[in-house]
Order: structure tokens, then sequence, then C-alpha cells
């Protein structure tokens, strides 16, 4: 039922080119009569030679030369529209769930795998492109084929056109029998490819980790697992597509032979002509072969179908828009952001990862969260940015709920610089350029000054028009970070939500991100969330957040000296710091980055304060 639903939603898209589906059926049609009229043209050219009729040859060869291009003219048709068909199907159906994929929600990326949905946009679109053109005119063809051939062989001789008839169920079944095999079969080999591209997704899209890991035997030795589930999978395949061959040969060839002998006794008693005989063995060849390539043609339709049917399931999943967003150009205004008993779990957790959380953030104040990892700094983020829902109570600006507002008009109040930077494979201009469309040249050079990162950008070869690489891997982790912030500056919203990244940078690079931090800061309403506490001492409101729960909140000196959770938390880091930091000097105070090693944090907790 379900492969019935994928194909009447196949439909809407093969509707969509009546006119190339009706030139392909006609191109289809006509291939089959010229089918029919090669049988009916060696007959004639076998009638000739056995008569002695030299003359006819004349008539017969231009015949051949007129046939021959105007086949030749059809096959060309037919190969080029069949294509066509499947690349512009294979196009349309891309498009539509790219714009589908990049309406679905967050959850949705959390639950599945980028790798099975990257494999759902290759291997899955290719195979449903193939069913649109060559798998379904096939389909049609040969049974076309088979009963206009049946027609003419009952024309030439009925009783030897049952005869030959009969072996066609046989071949049916062995097509059917080894088909349902060669489906299932093949269900599984698209499974493990699904697999393995998810796994090459994960491990080519960090190459760093397993190097410095070492792991590269055991990724290795895991992929051959992966690609032995594959090779196995075709081995059978090719085993199905053997047994399939040899039988339908065998059962093919016994038909030749059995037209042959029974249609040369016809011939020896003398009621039928050499030349029907010769067109009866051709035309046989068309009436048995569609029984043999049916079967195939069925299983590939049906895989075609499960490859369409995992296309629509990611198109069926629910958007969290309808329309894509319009980036909004304009600032909009903003007084007040109040969050009221916000709780949230997410959907395949038990856990509560935000409980009755309270909050108030005003027009340029800065606030910050901090707390020990796991305790739900992040999904509040997620939450704010509408990425999820709450459970239970609400978040508001200006005292709107935002469970009343566009997506798009919420997400235009924020600025967010994430802890991962976030860049996409392209030029600087086009990353720093995600932050505001049409922004000039003249201000992503700004906004490069103002994040502290005009220098170095300068120095790149090509300048703002360097190519970073995938997720900006050809620059280092400050430099990310630098344009990242950037970006942020670009989009100027009134409210910043910078997720402090937790890597380390050496010292110089983390004062220029500091410092473009603060720049960033200046004159924002900001929501930060750090990871190291002496960032944040000057903010207007720390809160401390623990499994869920906001369990502190106040200045940096008042919850010191309340020598409560932040109190700790403080110590230990300035503990930690000062461990480190002797660490740093034990080694002799030398430049750890200079000299080639992992650096360690050496600024103290007090140091650079926002
Ligand atoms: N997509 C998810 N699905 C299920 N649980 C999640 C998901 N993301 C986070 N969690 C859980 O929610 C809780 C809060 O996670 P969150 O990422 O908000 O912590 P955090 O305070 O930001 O931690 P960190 O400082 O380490 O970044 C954790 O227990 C985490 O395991």
């Amino acid at each position: 039922m379900k492969k019935k639903g994928a194909f009447a939603r196949l439909s809407t898209y093969m509707l969509r080119h009546k006119l190339i589906y009706s030139i392909l059926l006609l191109v289809t049609l006509f291939s089959i009569v010229l089918d029919l009229t090669m049988a009916w043209f060696l007959s004639r050219i076998t009638d000739a030679a056995v008569r002695l009729d030299v003359e006819a040859f004349t008539g017969l060869a231009w015949f051949g030369v007129i046939f021959l291009t105007v086949a030749g003219i059809n096959t060309f048709l037919s190969v080029y529209l069949k294509t066509n068909i499947s690349a512009k199907i294979r196009n349309e159906l891309r498009q539509d769930m790219m714009g589908h994929t990049l309406a679905l929600p967050q959850s949705y990326f959390d639950r599945n795998h980028s790798g099975d949905l990257l494999s759902r946009f290759t291997n899955d679109n290719q195979s449903v492109g193939e069913a649109c053109g060559h798998v379904m005119m096939d389909l049609l063809r040969n049974p076309l084929l088979a009963v206009a051939s049946f027609a003419y062989l009952i024309y030439i001789n009925w009783l030897l056109a049952l005869i030959c008839l009969s072996v066609g169920p046989l071949l049916f079944l062995t097509g059917k029998i080894f088909g349902n095999a060669m489906r299932a079969n093949s269900v599984r080999v698209q499974e493990n490819m699904s697999r393995t591209t998810a796994f090459l997704n994960d491990i080519l899209g960090s190459s760093m980790v397993f190097k410095a890991f070492s792991i590269e035997r055991r990724l290795q030795k895991q992929y051959v697992e992966y690609s032995e589930s594959i090779a196995s999978g075709e081995k059978k395949k090719a085993r199905i597509e053997g047994a399939t061959g040899a039988i339908s040969s065998v059962l093919g060839n016994l038909t030749f032979l059995l037209a042959l002998v029974i249609a040369g006794w016809f011939v020896a008693k003398g009621s039928l002509e050499v030349g029907a005989m010769i067109a009866f063995i051709q035309l046989m060849n068309y009436l048995v072969g569609p029984f043999s390539v049916l079967p195939g043609l069925v299983a590939s339709m049906q895989q075609s179908l499960g490859a369409a049917e995992r296309i629509f399931e990611v198109m069926d999943a629910a958007p969290e828009v309808e329309v894509l967003p319009e980036q909004q150009m304009q600032q909009p205004d903003f007084n007040v952001l109040q969050l009221a008993d916000l709780s949230f779990g997410y959907p395949e957790s038990e856990k509560q990862s935000l409980s009755k959380v309270n909050l108030e953030l005003t027009r340029g104040k800065q606030m910050a969260v901090v707390g020990p990892s796991g305790g739900g700094k992040s999904t509040l983020f997620k939450l704010l940015l509408g990425f999820y829902k709450p459970d239970a109570g609400e978040i508001s600006i200006n005292n709107q709920a935002i469970a009343g507002m566009q997506l798009e008009q919420l997400r235009s109040y924020f600025a967010y610089v994430p802890q991962e930077s976030g860049l996409y494979t392209g030029s600087i201009r086009d990353n720093i350029g995600n932050g505001r469309p049409g922004a000039t040249e003249e201000e992503i050079i700004e906004a490069l000054r103002q994040a502290n990162a005009y220098d170095f950008v300068m120095e790149l070869p090509e300048g703002i028009h360097t190519d970073i690489g995938e997720h900006g891997s050809r620059l280092s982790g400050g430099q990310r970070q630098r344009l990242s912030i950037a970006r942020a500056m670009l989009k100027n919203a009134p409210i910043l939500l910078l997720d402090e990244a937790t890597a380390a940078l050496d010292n110089e690079s983390e004062k220029m991100v500091q410092q473009a931090i603060r720049k960033l800061m200046k004159d924002k309403t900001t929501l930060v969330i750090a990871h190291r506490l002496s960032t944040i001492q000057n903010a207007d409101i720390i809160l401390v957040m623990e499994n869920g729960e906001i369990v502190e909140r106040g200045g940096h000196e008042e919850l010191l000296a309340a020598e409560g959770r932040y109190f700790e938390l403080y110590n230990s880091q300035l503990e930690q710091e000062a461990v480190e930091e002797g660490q740093y000097s034990s080694l002799g105070g030398e430049s750890l980055s200079s000299g080639g090693m992992a650096p360690l944090k050496q600024e103290t907790a007090v140091a650079g304060t926002l």
C-alpha cells in the first residue's frame, strides 16, 4: 500500500511532463512497430534469396537503409527522452527535498543522521530517476512488444505461436522467484550503503580527531566491515542475476530450438515459407524476451519505489515553517525578554533539561549563564531561538509571547555566536555576508575590523575572497571564532546570544577574541554562556544553572560573598588554572604555542574581564 502511495506521489512529478511522456510513448510504440518491421524485413530478404529474386534486392537494400536510419533516430529519441525526463524529475525532487529539509525543525536534525539524509539526496534520488525514465518505459514496452509479436505470430502460424507462448509463463515464474530474492537483497544493500555513507560522513568530516587519536586502523577495520557487507550483498546479487540469466537463457534457447524444429517441420511439410520461418524466429525472441526481463524490471521498480518512499518520508516530516523564512532587514525594537516558569525535556528523553526557569533581561543589560556541563545552558538558547518549544511556561519579548510570533520575526531579535563557529565552505565574504544579505563589501570589511579579523583576513592570499575550506578548516580556531563574531556583528540584531567556545585558544588568539566579544557586546543586550568565569565578572547579572534549574543569581561580588555554588565554581576554576599555570611554569615558561605543543590556559580568573 505504501508503495502505491509512493507511486501516486511520484506520478504528480511525472504528470508535470505530459508532453515529454506523450512523445516518449509515441517513440516507444514506434519502436515496437520497427521491431515487427524488422521481422517482416528478414522474411522478405529470405524469401527473395530462396526465390533467387536478385532484382528485389535493390529495393530491399534501399528499404534497409531507410529502416536503419529511422530506427537509429528513434533509438536516439528514446534514450535521450528517457534520460532527460529522469534528469528533470531528479532535479525537481532534489530541489523540493532541499526546500523541505531546510524547513525541518532542529529536533529532526537531532534525531536523524546527516549521512542518512545525504544518501536520500543522492542514492535514492538516482534510483527514483531511473524508475521514472528507463524502468517505467521498459515496463510499458515489453508487454506491448510481447502482445504485438504474439499477434503477428498468430497471423503467421497460430499453432506454432501457441507452442512458443507456453514457455512464457515458465520464464515469468523464474523471473518472479528471482525478482523477489533480488528485491529483498537490494533493500539490504541500500540500507548498508546508507549506513556506510553516514559513517563516511562522520569520519571524513573529522580527520583531525582520527589522526590525533590514531584510530585509523580501527576505522579502517570498521569500514572494511561496512564495505564487505555491501560487497556481500552485491555478490549475492550477482548470484541471483547469474541464476536468473542462466535459467532464462536455457529456457529461451529451448524455445528457440523448439520453434526451429517445429517451424522447420512446417517448412518441410510445405505449409510455411522459409521467410516466414525466419520472421517467426525473430518474433519469438520478441515474445519470449519480455517474459524474462519483466520480473527484473518489476523488482527494479519496487526498489525505486522504496527509494521514493525514503525521499517522501523526509518530505512528510512536519516542517517548522510552511514557507522558508526571509532574512529580516529591519532591526526590531527591543525592550525586554522574559522567561516565566519555563520547563522543557527533549522528546526522546525522560529527563527535564530545563525546570521552571524564570528570568528577565532588559535592554542594554548583560546577562551571563554559568554552571556545570549538562546544566541546561545551551538548551536555554535553543528554546530562545525557537528550535524547540517549551513543555510549560512562556518566553516573551516586549511582553509578546514568542509562541505567537513568526519564527523569522523571533530570530530577527538575536545575533547568535555558536560554540562551533558554523562556517560553510566558500569565501569569507560569503560567510560573513550570511549575517545580512546584500551587505556591501565596505560593511563586511567594517564587521571584520570590529571582530579583530581584518588583519589576518588581509594576509590571506585572496583576502575576503579566500576559500576557508569545509567548516573553515583552513583557519585557526580563534580565526574561525572571530569570523563567526563578524557575521553576528553584521546582523546587528538587538540581542546577542553568545555561546562561548570551550576550546582552549592560545593567549594571543584569546585576547583577540575577547576584544571582539567586548566590541560586539557594546551597547547590546547580551546573554552569554560562559565557560571561563573570568570573562563575565562585569556582567549585570550572573545565573548559575544546574540540572536545568537556576540555582543562584546575582552580580559577581554578590555571588562570591554568598559563598554558594558560584563561589565553589569560581574557586575550583581558580585552582585549576593555578595548577595549569604551575605546569606551564615548570616547563620553563617558554611559549608553548611557539614550541609546537598544545597551549595551556595561562590567564588567571580575574584577567580579561569584559
Ligand atoms: N538533542 C538532545 N536530545 C536529548 N537530550 C539532550 C539533547 N541535547 C541536550 N540534551 C540533554 O539536556 C541536558 C542539558 O544539556 P545542555 O546542552 O543544555 O547543557 P549545557 O549546560 O549547555 O552543557 P555544556 O556546558 O556542556 O555545553 C543534558 O542532560 C543533555 O544530555
